[in-house]
């Protein structure tokens, strides 16, 4: 890819700060969007995929915030720091104000769409209307073109009957009809940009395939760029063109979706993808990855996914990798933050394999139903936590 990114982020990291401790919740993360292109944010509950999403539109809440990195969209800056006369970080002046992030950049140029439509959607008013007054207030249309402008999203999204539905409120919708809304919403604006955090998780497997259908079908028409948050490989491989594999905060595999497929390049990677239902497998044949993700305010030394990996040798626990490139394919780098490749030349072929079992577990054991989790399904236990 030779044009400039869209969006770039670079060595972006945001922390909370609880009673317990700094809890590092994103860590260090780079990665590029395109225009045109489905970017994945793959990995398991608690990875920090939220908190990366809410932290490109700077929407983090306290006790959280972004600490480092930079985040450039079309070349003008969302975040960034400089080195003040007293030798601390401040904001630089460079950074757009939050006047301005509100009116000229979320929505308009990023949108966002949750995973729970209901979050987004007010009840006591009908589907229509909230529609209309986010066109009116954010295109500057009057009443009765932006209603016209909202039926037309909403047959645009593949609502039945849009004249009928504007009438209605959201609870007379299902849920993936809800979720249509909300994408209708998202392209209302037109924005170059929609983040969207895991919002078919809820829905199920048929539904949830027609709504990639739709927005595979839309990101051609509008020639939209999507972040698209997600713990289900399937749906990596189903919309996504490039893919970020995030472990506690971390990026550790960065690749185009078949070259992530075929070309693994990390273990955490490998697990995910062998955890995954697939249906030349039986179900007995998945592999959950063994473990849980530890906790991110106490991270494990070196490479943070040792305790858990099947490749882990002595120097992965005092090695931090950083994502590094292995390969190339279709222009995009494949980056991947592992040591046994040769291009971090830190001793791995001579190192010691970490004994299976005696580190492989973390402190206190594991429960079914973590287990269950580390499948790929967990998305829900940890809502509370989430920062939206
Ligand atoms: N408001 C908060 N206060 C403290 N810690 C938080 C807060 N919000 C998120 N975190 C922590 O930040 C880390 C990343 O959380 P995040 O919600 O981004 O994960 P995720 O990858 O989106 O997971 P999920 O798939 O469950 O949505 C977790 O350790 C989480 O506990
Ligand atoms: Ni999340």
């Amino acid at each position: 890819m030779s044009s400039d990114p869209l969006l770039r982020v670079e060595n972006l990291k945001t922390q909370f700060f609880t009673e317990t401790g700094t809890v590092r919740a994103v860590d260090g993360i780079s990665f590029e969007v395109y225009e045109g292109e489905i970017v994945g944010l793959v990995g398991e509950s608690g990875a920090g995929k939220s908190v990366a999403s809410m932290s490109l539109l700077r929407l983090v809440e306290s006790p959280g915030e972004i600490v480092g990195g930079t985040i450039e969209y079309k070349g003008t800056t969302i975040f960034d720091l400089e080195e003040g006369p007293d030798g601390d970080l401040r904001k630089h002046p460079d950074m757009l104000s939050e006047a301005a992030m509100r009116e000229r950049i979320r929505g308009r140029e990023i949108a966002v769409i949750f995973q729970d439509p209901m979050e987004s959607l007010n009840p006591v008013f009908t589907v229509g209307g909230q529609l209309r007054e986010f066109i009116e207030l954010n295109r500057d249309l009057s009443s009765s073109t932006a209603k016209a402008e909202a039926i037309r999203m909403l047959r645009e999204v593949g609502i039945p009957d849009p004249e009928q539905r504007y009438e209605e409120y959201p609870h007379q919708f299902s849920g993936g009809m809800r979720q249509r809304v909300l994408i209708a919403m998202a392209l209302a604006c037109e924005p170059n940009l929609i983040i969207a955090d895991e919002p078919t998780t809820a829905l199920d497997v048929t539904v949830e395939g027609q709504i990639l259908d739709l927005v595979d079908d839309l990101q051609e028409r509008y020639d939209t760029s999507f972040i698209w948050v997600t713990h289900d490989m399937g749906v990596v491989a189903e919309i996504c063109d490039r893919v970020n594999v995030m472990y506690l905060g971390e990026i550790v595999e960065q690749a185009p979706v078949d070259e992530l497929f075929y070309e693994t390049n990390h273990p955490y990677t490998k697990a995910l993808l062998n955890s995954m239902p697939r249906p030349d497998r039986t179900v007995e044949e998945l592999t959950p990855i063994e473990g849980v993700m530890p906790e991110a305010i106490n991270p494990p030394s070196g490479c943070r996914f040792h305790p858990r990996c099947p490749d882990a040798r002595e120097v992965c626990t005092r090695v931090h990798p950083e994502a590094r490139e292995v390969d190339r394919a279709d222009g995009h780098p494949h980056r991947a933050a592992c040591v046994k490749h040769d291009v971090f030349d830190v001793g791995y072929d001579e190192s010691v394999p970490l004994e299976d079992g005696a580190d492989a577990k973390p402190s206190g054991g594991e429960t079914e139903a973590e287990r269950g989790s580390a499948a790929g399904g967990g998305h829900a236990s940890t809502d509370g936590g989430e920062s939206r």
